[in-house]
Parts: structure tokens; C-alpha cells; sequence
């Protein structure tokens, strides 16, 4: 194998766990941060987000691994740069790239500052990870190129690869040891091949591993263009979006036909042109990806003046669901004012300490507006949802939330909310005893004869 000296810059969930998979694979990778604090955290061997398996990866690897601040110092010792910093939703939905022009631009000086010292062999591969809009690519290598005229005026070397990342938080590790498939986009052919020598560990899977590999004989690669590239990664998740939000239209039909639609779901999952994955109905989609990522791509299409309908339904079908939480609860309860409702799970999904745009945060917001006391459990989230909700009352043990309350709301399916016991459920409960499976993953029979009144999302 062919090792490479890596640098990823922004040290978050995507740029941590892509330098320690490819530090455990076998390069030599430098993580880059601004976050000076971070940094200092990472160096003393404390990964400062929860994901399973990356505290473990980041200790094996410490021989290849290193955590600094110097960008330049990166810039001029790698064969790849990795720009994995945040895109978060700017105005009117639109990426925000500021981050991402940010590198770019010290990424120009730097390698201009370094070729005066020493001419590189190679040019320097700069690779997009963020998800960014078609046309980032041109734009990083424009302020790569303008970044290096600041220094010298000179021509530097250097190429610009986009290389979009599907990784899921909760199992980001294992989704970056064994992808689906890595794309690639560029418009030179010399770049392509240095991050496919890059990935050839992971596609031969020829690394050290506890972990049980996708069955699959080697991970595709799909190369291309940098507009493809980029327009793959938020087609991925548009898709994805979509797929969750027709299934909680379907189970919206189904509460009125009578239907379940967990049946309907595995009923139309078996056919593999549709496929099983991604049709839990429930209280619907949040998280860092899918709605600023579904914002971004609604807010191109307008650019060019093109209505995106598909898109704006998505979009109209989730903002729903998390109302329906609440119109569950009026039936139920009638009035919310002096009712307590507990919220199992904040975090946006299992395993993850996550909380950008998790749909716990509003549902909070909006019961306590109707003048009911929420008090909200999560195994990990808990801490960082107190700091934003002021009103939420944080508890560690899911009963502890149950006590005494009118209410509670199945927010996020952790395995300690899906393994609850409804026989003590219901002993600690107030009357109603209302129980809004919010993620359908509860057993109504069992929750109906333990005495709690059942509601899930399109269960008949
Ligand atoms: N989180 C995911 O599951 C996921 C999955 C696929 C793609 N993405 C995309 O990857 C990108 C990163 O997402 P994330 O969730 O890892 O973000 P994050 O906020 O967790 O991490 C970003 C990091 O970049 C650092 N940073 C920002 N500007 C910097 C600069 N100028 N120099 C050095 N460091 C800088 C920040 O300090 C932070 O530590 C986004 O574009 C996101 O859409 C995220
Ligand atoms: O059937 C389903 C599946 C998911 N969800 C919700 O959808 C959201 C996103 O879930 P998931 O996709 O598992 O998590 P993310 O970590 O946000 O990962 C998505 O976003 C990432 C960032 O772009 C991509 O890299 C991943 O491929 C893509 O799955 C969460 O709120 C889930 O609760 C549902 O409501 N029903």
C-alpha cells in the first residue's frame, strides 16, 4: 500500500473520524483545527464528541495521528488536504461557505510560502468533504489561486477533488471504514488516481478490524466531474428526505383509512426497487444534514428560477409531523396548560450526542408554550439540551422522566426508549397515561393491556 501524508482541516464529527479511518488504514494524517481548545482537548487523547468507536480508533492510531492548529505547517507537509470545516445554512437556506473560502484562501498562502522554501514533486490534492454547492470546487480553486497571488503572484501546484461524505452520525466509523461507494470528482485525471492509491485500503477492506464488514466483494468507486460529485451528495440526502417524508404522508392516510403503516412499509420495503431502509414513519426528519442540505438545494434551484415542488413538499410533510405531535396530545390531554410531558430521547437520533435541528428542541418549545412543564431524557444529549432549552427539565433515567407525568412523547428511539418497560411506565404515570410513540417503535398491544393510552404515527 502507498502511504500518504494527509491533512484534514476542521476536526469535527466528518473531519475527526475521517483522519483517525485513515490513520487506522495506515497514513499519516494531521487534523487541523481552529478550535484551539478542541485541539489542546485532542492531544490529551479526549474525543470530544460521542461516537461509538472513535475514542477507541483515535487511541490505536496515535503513532499516525496528530491533532495541531498550524494549517500552513499541514499545507506543506501533505500529499492530500482534506477541507471537512462546517456549511451551515446561510441565508435565505443557501450554504454558507465562509468556512470552507476561509481554507481555501490560507490554503493558496501557504502552499505559496512552502514552495518558496522547497518545489513540491506532486501537486498538492485539495479535497472537498463539506457539502457544498455545485460550483464550490471552481470556487475553492479560485481563492486557492488568489490566496497564492497574495504571497507571490506565482502559479502554485495544486488540484481540487471533491469527494462528498455519506457517513451517518451514530455510526460514522463503521460508515467510513465500509462505504457504500466513494465519489470522486475532478477535472484532472493525475488527482483521481492519487485519492483511488488514497481509499485502496479501504476499498480491499486490508486493515485491522472487529467490526463485520458490509458483505460486498470491493467498495465501488464512482468518479466523475466536480459539479456530478457534488450534485451526488445532496441528491443522497434530498432522496433520502423525501423517502422519510412519503412515508409519513402514507401514514398520515393510513390514521384515516385505518391502516398500519408499519405494515404498508415492510409491504412495499420487500420490493427492491423501493427497498426497506429509511421508512420509519414518526415525528420525522432533523439533524445536521438533511434539513440544511435539503434548504441549500431548494435555495440553487431558485437561483436558476426553477420552483423545486418535490422538494417543498419534503420539506411541508416533516414541518407537519412535529405538529401532529402536538395535535396528539390536545386530543388526549385537551388542555396542555398545568400537564406534565415527558420527551424520551433529544438527542436528533440514537447514538449521537447531536442536537442541530433535533426535533426534541421544538416539540419542547411548542408544549411549553401551550403552558406544560417538559421534562426531557436522553443517555448523552441531556447536558447539551439544558444549555439550550432553559425551560427543559434534564434527567438521566428514562423513569425518573415518567414520574408524575400526563404525557410522554417517544422523541428519539435509543435502545433504553425502546427496551422501556410499560408495566412501570404505567405504575409512575398520571392519568391519561398518554403515550406518543413518536418513532413507532414501541408495542402497542403490550403498552395498551400495561394500561397506557397507546398513540403512534399511523398505526390505525
Ligand atoms: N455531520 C455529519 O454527519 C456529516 C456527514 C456528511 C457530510 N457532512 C458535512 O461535512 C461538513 C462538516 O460537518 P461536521 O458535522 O463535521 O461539522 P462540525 O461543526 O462538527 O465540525 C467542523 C469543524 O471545522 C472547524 N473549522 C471551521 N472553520 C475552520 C477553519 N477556518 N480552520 C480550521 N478549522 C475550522 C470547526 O472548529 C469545527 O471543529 C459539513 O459541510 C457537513 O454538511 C456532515
Ligand atoms: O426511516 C427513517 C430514517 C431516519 N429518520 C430520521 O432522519 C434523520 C436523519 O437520520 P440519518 O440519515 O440516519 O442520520 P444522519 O447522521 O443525519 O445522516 C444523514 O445525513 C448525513 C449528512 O449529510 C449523510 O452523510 C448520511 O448519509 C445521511 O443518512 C433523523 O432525524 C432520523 O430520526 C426517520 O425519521 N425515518
Amino acid at each position: 500500500m502507498e502511504e500518504f501524508n494527509v491533512g484534514v482541516v476542521g476536526a469535527g464529527y466528518v473531519g475527526l473520524v475521517t483522519g483517525a479511518c485513515l490513520a487506522h488504514v495506515g497514513h499519516r494524517v494531521r487534523c487541523v483545527d481552529k478550535n484551539e481548545a478542541r485541539v489542546a482537548e485532542l492531544a490529551e487523547g479526549r474525543v470530544p464528541i460521542y461516537e461509538p468507536g472513535l475514542e477507541e480508533l483515535v487511541a490505536r492510531g496515535r503513532k499516525r495521528l496528530s491533532f495541531s492548529t498550524d494549517l500552513p505547517g499541514a499545507v506543506r507537509d501533505s500529499d492530500v488536504l482534506f477541507i471537512a470545516v462546517d456549511t451551515p445554512p446561510g441565508e435565505g437556506g443557501s450554504a454558507d461557505l465562509s468556512s470552507v473560502g476561509a481554507v481555501a484562501r490560507s490554503v493558496g498562502r501557504a502552499l505559496a510560502e512552502a514552495e518558496r522554501e522547497r518545489a513540491r514533486e506532486k501537486p498538492l490534492v485539495v479535497v472537498n468533504k463539506s457539502t457544498v454547492p455545485v460550483g464550490s470546487g471552481d470556487y475553492v480553486s479560485m481563492l486557492v489561486r488568489e490566496g497564492a497571488q497574495e504571497v507571490d503572484g506565482g502559479n502554485v501546484p495544486y488540484r481540487v477533488v471533491s469527494n462528498p461524505e455519506f457517513l451517518r452520525e451514530g455510526s460514522a466509523v463503521y460508515d467510513s471504514l465500509f462505504p457504500d461507494r466513494i465519489v470522486l470528482g475532478a477535472e484532472k485525471r493525475d488527482a483521481l488516481d492519487t485519492m483511488r492509491a488514497l481509499y485502496q485500503p479501504i476499498v480491499e477492506q486490508s486493515f485491522p478490524t472487529q467490526l463485520d464488514p458490509r458483505p460486498r466483494d470491493a467498495v465501488p468507486f464512482v468518479t466523475t466531474d466536480l459539479a456530478s460529485a457534488e450534485m451526488i451528495k445532496y441528491a443522497a440526502n434530498a432522496f433520502l428526505a423525501t423517502k422519510i417524508s412519503f412515508i409519513n404522508e402514507m401514514a398520515a392516510l393510513c390514521e384515516l383509512v385505518g391502516a398500519d403503516v408499519t405494515n404498508v412499509a415492510t409491504g412495499i420495503g420487500l420490493d427492491d426497487r423501493i427497498g426497506a431502509r429509511f421508512l420509519n414513519a414518526g415525528i420525522g426528519w432533523g439533524g445536521s444534514c438533511f434539513p440544511k442540505d435539503v434548504a441549500a438545494l431548494r435555495a440553487v434551484a431558485r437561483e436558476y428560477g426553477h420552483e423545486p415542488a418535490l422538494l417543498d413538499a419534503t420539506v411541508s410533510v416533516n414541518e407537519r409531523q412535529r405538529k401532529a405531535v402536538i395535535q396528539k396530545l390536545q386530543r388526549d390531554l385537551r388542555t396542555l396548560k398545568g400537564k406534565r410531558v415527558a420527551l424520551l430521547g433529544l438527542a436528533f437520533k440514537p447514538n449521537t450526542d447531536d442536537l442541530r435541528e433535533a426535533p426534541s428542541l421544538e416539540i419542547a418549545r411548542l408544549v411549553n408554550s401551550l403552558g406544560a412543564r417538559v421534562v426531557g431524557y436522553d443517555p448523552v444529549a441531556g447536558k447539551g439540551a439544558a444549555a439550550m432549552l432553559p425551560d427543559l427539565k434534564v434527567v438521566f433515567d428514562p423513569y425518573e422522566a415518567l414520574a408524575g407525568a400526563h404525557a410522554a412523547v417517544v422523541v428519539t428511539e435509543w435502545e433504553e426508549v425502546r427496551s422501556l418497560d410499560p408495566e412501570k411506565a404505567a405504575s409512575l404515570m398520571e392519568d391519561p397515561k398518554l403515550l406518543v410513540d413518536g418513532r413507532n417503535v414501541l408495542d402497542p398491544a403490550a403498552a395498551l393491556d400495561a394500561g397506557l393510552l397507546y398513540r403512534g404515527f399511523g398505526r390505525g
